[in-house]
């Protein structure tokens, strides 16, 4: 991040002057005739340095993409100086400039390959084996409830990054959990969301898991005495609780004001952002889930990532690669959004998890030195397992009047080969098919062959595809749990890099915090008309309407 604008870099104004001149001649279709070669030329694979089973492989050819493009978005990289701030991170300098802290989710799956001097960086190990202890008890069953009884069911309560991680992990690694352990998520602060999942719980084996970075968030300390309060109604003794509630957690000194005990609260550090939190205590209902040993392999395979991001070089760097074809279609094609559609119904809770991943990341308009940018930053981040979108969305992003780059993401083979893999085969027969619709589409002409001479002039051309609609693919051999761990930690460098390009800060929140001051404000105005005082006549109208209504 040199301090510059994104727009004042040479490399920027060299992109925009390709876009211009270029525009219409970046066609796919004309680009795959003229070079044999471009899958070749355009696809990565990715081996683990540790682990070489651990594998992705990244086909970029279907991109409005030539070498020139790529070259020069690699000269924008390096303007930015990605390489040098990459480092900066991975030292533990306080790059989260307005917080004043570290960012250093690649510490919590370091296995001491990269030296890291920051506060807490040598505690990971320590908790890791606290989390090994505790997953294990609890999975053995010599961790009894109070009344003697075995664990059946975790509730995690948390929210935001204290709950996406979490619950997108444990459905995408279904297939290594342990089937007789019950795992639920609350976030809402809606009671509905907790009631509904306490009435699947029996108290004497449910265990909750309060899981929150600062222990203040409203939504999970209020569903967490909701949850106390339940448990208790029939455990009677406070001193059960130490038994059922432990936290995950910086706060020690909250968690012990909510009543649990400081033996039974998993810790991290200011320098694990929430949406990046997964990797630490946050993880405990994973490594319950799926075993502490799948929680290390999939710390094992975002660690492989990290290495591969931190000793590439640029042009051979999937998370670069990804990070520059995004900008090109955000900053200089216009791209509102950016779809993420895994063929994997394990990965279904994917793009959720991105979204805040992404969009809280990068969606920011102030860069680090206060400046507005004049450019677009973050994409809206959406999504949903194919293939169900084909028959919802699909529609628009073929034949839309809005440019949609997606990632189709696949695994080759699947942990359910039910009917002789016939339903996989027609998943990636899926897979393949929509990608290659989308950017080579269906001429009139070709329509007008298969419908024959007399269809009308309107029926072919509603059933013309332009094509030349990008995407990226992204397979692998299997989801594992490494293959998972690389994949996300894929995506968090990419944000990483998108946001030092656009000389943000892709690791504070600030644009949260307006919301939640004025909800507290208003929850305290919301017993007596008389009370609503400092709205605007929308707000007090809405809140007078409320108050018609209610109950207690
Ligand atoms: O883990 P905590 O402190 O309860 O925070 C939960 C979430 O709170 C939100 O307000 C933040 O925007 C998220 O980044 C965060 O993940």
């Amino acid at each position: 991040m040199s301090g510059r604008l994104a727009s004042e870099y040479s490399s920027w104004k060299k992109l925009q002057g390709i876009y211009d001149s270029q525009k219409s001649t970046l066609v796919l279709k004309d680009l795959f005739t003229q070079d044999p070669e471009r899958f070749a030329k355009f696809s990565k694979d990715y081996i683990s340095k540790d682990d070489p089973s651990t594998t992705l492989f990244l086909d970029y050819s279907k991109n409005l993409i030539t070498q020139e493009v790529i070259d020069t978005l690699l000269g924008l990289v390096r303007e930015a100086e990605v390489e040098s701030y990459r480092d900066k991170m991975f030292a533990g300098e306080h790059i989260n400039t307005s917080e004043d802290r570290a960012v250093l989710h690649v510490a919590l799956r370091n296995f001491n390959d990269f030296s890291i001097q920051e506060a807490g960086a040598d505690e990971v190990a320590g908790v890791l084996e606290h989390m090994k202890q505790f997953s294990n008890a609890v999975r053995s069953g010599e961790w009894k409830g109070y009344t003697g009884k075995n664990i059946t069911t975790i509730v995690n309560i948390g929210i935001g990054g204290s709950d996406l991680g979490p619950v997108m992990v444990t459905e995408a690694l279904k297939p290594y959990s342990k089937r007789d352990l019950t795992a639920h998520f609350v976030s809402n602060i809606d009671g509905t969301h907790i009631a509904e999942i306490l009435r699947l719980c029996d108290p004497e084996r449910t265990l909750f898991i309060i899981a929150s970075k600062t222990f203040t968030t409203q939504e999970t300390i209020t569903n967490a005495e909701s949850a106390r309060e339940w448990f208790l109604s029939s455990a009677g003794d406070k001193a059960h609780v130490a038994k059922h509630f432990v936290a995950l957690s910086t706060n020690t000194k909250a968690v012990t004001a909510f009543g649990i005990s400081s033996d039974n609260m998993f810790q991290f550090w200011d320098w694990v952002g929430g949406r990046y939190s997964l990797w630490s205590a946050i993880g405990l209902s994973i490594a319950l889930v799926i075993g502490y040993d799948n929680f290390e392999q999939l710390l094992k395979g975002a660690h492989g990532m990290d290495k591969h991001f931190k000793e590439t070089p640029l042009e051979n760097n999937l998370p670069v690669l990804l990070a520059i074809i995004g900008i090109w279609y955000n900053d200089f094609y216009g791209s509102q959004t950016h779809a993420l559609l895994p063929y994997d119904q394990y990965l279904h809770k994917f793009a959720d998890y991105f979204q805040q991943g992404d969009m809280e990341s990068n969606g920011k308009f102030i860069t680090k030195n206060g400046h507005r940018v004049n450019y677009e930053t973050g994409p809206i981040i959406w999504g949903a397992s194919g293939t169900n979108g084909q028959h919802s969305f699909y529609q628009l992003v073929h034949q839309g009047t809005k440019l949609i780059p997606a990632d189709f993401i696949a695994p080759a083979t699947t942990h359910n080969p039910i009917a002789h893999s016939k339903h996989h085969r027609i998943l990636l027969s899926n897979f393949f098919a929509q990608p290659e619709a989308l950017a080579f589409g269906k001429t009139e002409e070709e329509v007008r062959k298969e419908l024959g001479p007399n269809a009308s002039d309107t029926l072919v051309k509603s059933k013309v595809f332009e094509g030349n609609r990008p995407s990226n693919s992204i397979m692998f051999p299997l989801l594992t749990p490494s293959t998972l761990g690389a994949l996300i930690a894929l995506y968090e460098h990419k944000i990483f890099v998108q946001g030092v390009i656009w000389g943000i800060n892709s690791f504070d929140q600030m644009g949260v915090e307006l919301g939640k001051v004025l909800a507290k404000n208003i929850l305290a105005q919301l017993e007596k008309p008389e009370d609503v005082k400092g709205h605007d006549s929308s707000t007090t109208g809405l809140i007078h309407y409320y108050q018609k209504f209610r109950k207690e």
